[in-house]
């Protein structure tokens, strides 16, 4: 018998096509995505050096960060227009499939992706974006890269990369009503701080992770990165078989069996070892609310905002008094006595169809709170029209939310999509880094549920609460 391996080896050692003793391994690409943001001089410098697309075949692009999410056609800032013009000049003349700004198609670049079956699993995929862990959901190696690695990719479809550690992160137990994936992420951050997964690629295991539909594993793994991971993944199961069966992309009839029979035997193999173990329990976890300026900076909702004086070292005081400082709040404050003026319902850790549904079941019938400003930005045109055909836009438009095109939006803030400075955002994205949503703007990171709660209450309260009184 050989000997057991994970996944994180499995995918790798068949995607290596160079390896020299001590250097990084030359490693084969099978889908390169690409947005507006990262790729203009990348392309640029193909173009310098004369080269082509290598494989225009396995590259995607669309435009995210930078669309308007209302009156879609009127892009005042110059920058934008710029880069989403460049983009569509460059896919023209590379010869690459472009979901653009009125493309049926158009989203998030990590909700387009498994939404179309372009993610599967065992698959490398790239994207000059940090997030792009998403499609590890999948049991796909996924990664952020920078725009020289982007130039790299499109060229020769490879790239080079140093083998990663493994890093098991094992949940077992439950989640309880009202708790969900991005409570079970955020809870792990929160005990293990944001660097833990710093050269590892990690993957996810147990009970209430093999309990989770592909969109909230997909929640999971996208904010993998910001525990510093190179990588999130999750084995595949039935559960990843079932989504992708019927996609556009994805094989049909015998093939599909085939592929999918392929898939499972990625899984990671009992016995396999991990460079690292962490371990943590569903059953007690609680829906979270971040309080200051990294994601670790999370506690339960029941709980209060974090006292200097109680920090265990120098640099964690004064890491908590200067978070304070920016986010206005006092020490020792209950999380629900903080009062919000913005909700933001979107981006690629909560802006799938599920995520919409979970939140307008807690708004159907409510008001948003007065002086409260609400949006929902579907991750896609093909999830805004899920939606709409559920009636899903009517529930959030009577409540007072407002209804967007698909984009990132006000998960970081490059359109029109702001908080003013000093204003707090109840948000379903996944940082809350200073000035993440603009200039001075205050965010709390939560799951859709907390921040439909946060909408009709205008401060943060326990969804469980008024999900028993529904
Ligand atoms: C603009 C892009 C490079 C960036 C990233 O890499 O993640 C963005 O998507 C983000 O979430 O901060
Ligand atoms: S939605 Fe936010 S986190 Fe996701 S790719 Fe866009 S900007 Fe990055």
């Amino acid at each position: 018998m050989s000997q057991p391996k994970t996944i994180i080896e499995k995918v790798w050692d068949q995607h290596v096509v160079h390896e020299e003793e001590g250097k990084p391994n030359l490693l084969y690409i099978d889908l390169h995505l690409i947005h507006e943001v990262t790729s203009p001089q990348a392309f640029e410098g193909l173009r310098l050096s004369g080269r082509k697309v290598r494989r225009p075949d396995l590259t995607y692009a669309t435009m995210d960060h930078n669309v308007p999410t209302i009156h879609r056609n009127v892009i005042k800032d110059q920058i934008s227009k710029k880069q989403m013009e460049t983009l569509k000049e460059n896919c023209e003349e590379f010869g690459i499939s472009l979901a653009d700004i009125n493309h049926p198609d158009q989203g998030i670049v990590h909700v387009i992706g498994p939404e179309l079956g372009l993610t599967q699993p065992g698959k490398t995929i790239v994207c000059g974006d940090s997030h792009t862990s998403t499609h590890g959901a999948f049991g796909a190696l996924a990664f952020g890269i920078g725009t020289s690695e982007v130039e790299h990719v499109l060229a020769t479809q490879s790239i080079w990369q140093a083998p990663p550690k493994t890093l098991q992160i094992h949940i077992d137990g439950k989640l309880g009503t009202g708790v969900t994936a991005k409570d079970l992420i955020l809870a792990v951050i929160g005990r293990f701080g944001v660097r833990f997964g710093t050269g590892h690629v990690i993957e996810y295991t147990g009970e209430a992770i093999r309990n989770l539909s592909m969109e909230e594993r997909m929640t999971i793994c996208n904010m993998s990165i910001e525990a510093g991971a190179r990588a999130g993944l999750i084995s595949p199961d039935e559960t990843t078989v079932e989504y992708l069966r019927g996609k556009r992309y994805v094989p049909e009839g015998e093939e599909f069996d085939k592929a999918a029979q392929q898939w499972l035997n990625l899984a990671s193999d009992p016995g396999a070892r991990y460079d690292m173990e962490l371990e943590i329990h569903a059953d007690e976890i609680e829906p979270q609310v971040t309080w200051g300026t990294n994601p670790s900076h999370c506690v339960p909702v029941s709980a209060q905002v974090p006292d200097p004086l109680n920090a265990e070292s120098d640099d964690e005081k004064d890491s908590i008094e200067r978070a304070l400082e920016y986010m206005g709040l006092e020490a020792n404050q209950t999380i629900q006595s903080i009062p919000i003026e913005h909700v933001f319902i979107g981006s690629c850790t909560n802006s799938r169809i599920s995520d919409l549904r979970k939140a307008a079941d807690i708004v159907k019938g409510g008001r948003v709170h007065e002086g409260i400003r609400a949006l929902v930005v579907p991750g896609s045109q093909s999830v805004k029209q899920a939606a709409e055909k559920e009636g899903l836009d009517k529930i959030f438009i009577d409540a007072g939310f407002e209804w967007r095109d698909a984009g990132c939006s006000m998960c970081l803030a490059m359109n029109d999509d702001i908080v003013p400075p000093g204003e707090r955002c109840a948000s379903t994205s996944n940082r809350n880094f200073e000035g993440r949503q603009g200039n001075g703007a205050r965010t709390h990171l939560v799951s859709p549920e907390m921040a439909a709660a946060a909408a009709l209450e205008g401060r943060f309260v326990d969804v469980r609460k008024q999900m028993s009184t529904v």
